[in-house]
């Protein structure tokens, strides 16, 4: 049985005091707590997380990270600089990322690898645009995408990933996938895992992300390869998020 995992990925919002309102409203609502929880803040903030989070069921992390250790990438986030700040997730490969900063498939496998190296556990977001879907190539998609990263870690280290299946079509939409969509591709998504590492594919949790709602989240997170998911819009909100929170 995996446990579910609720992550907000606040994307490029918030601010200081935007976000002490919205930690504070979340840390007073959050009641049993029965999943994992997890807030993927701007690099800026991490260390507001950090203050206002240590001691707390919910976890922190960053949005993205370098494939590089150090050096000479002006702008880029260390592994080691979301570490000193006690992250325990880093998201990699957002299709916001793909789309906009040109990353491939290898540098979002070299992202997960850099942040296993560091004790991090890497998100990895796979997802087909319409267009891919409509084509009929959603499985092919997300199965490129997810092999990458199978040929570069090995069992032990598949073992500790994350994946996080994001339709880009869903994203910010309004429009979600249906359960059974979702289903399928995270049913595609284990089985590929699987055929690397029976073990790994087990634990590994497979998020759904994209226009996760308090509303539709009860039914996506029924299905049986659905462990959690990635939300964006309403991790914004509090009574939103916690709403996901209980429906996990
Ligand atoms: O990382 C989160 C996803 O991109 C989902 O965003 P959304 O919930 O706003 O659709």
């Amino acid at each position: 049985m995996r446990r579910k995992l609720v992550a907000g990925n606040w994307k490029m919002n918030g601010g200081l005091a935007f976000n002490a309102a919205l930690l504070a409203e979340i840390k007073a609502g959050l009641k049993q707590v029965d999943c994992d929880v997890a807030l993927c803040a701007p690099a800026p903030y991490l260390a507001q997380c950090q203050s206002e989070l240590a001691g707390t069921p919910i976890g922190w992390g960053g949005q993205d990270l370098s494939a590089h250790a150090a050096g000479a990438y002006t702008g880029e986030v260390a592994a080691s600089m979301l570490q000193d700040f006690s992250c325990q997730y880093v998201i990699v490969g957002h299709s916001e990322r793909r789309a906009y900063h040109a990353e491939s498939n290898e540098l979002v496998a070299q992202k997960a690898l850099r942040a296993l190296q560091t004790g991090l556990t890497p998100i990895v977001c796979v997802g087909e645009t319409l267009a891919e879907r409509e084509a009929g190539r959603t499985d092919e998609v997300v199965g490129q995408q997810l092999d990458a990263v199978l040929q570069l870690l090995d069992g032990a280290e598949l073992a500790k990933i994350v994946v996080a299946y994001e339709p880009v079509w869903a994203i910010g939409t309004g429009k979600t996938a249906t359960p059974q969509m979702a289903q399928d591709v995270h049913a595609a998504l284990r089985a590929k895992l699987s055929a690397k590492n029976a073990g790994a594919a087990n634990v590994v949790k497979i998020l759904y992300g994209g226009s996760m709602k308090p509303d539709n989240a009860g039914e996506l997170l029924a299905m049986p390869d659905i462990d959690g998911g990635l939300i964006g819009g309403a991790a914004l909100k509090a009574a939103d998020f916690l709403a996901i929170i209980a429906a996990a």
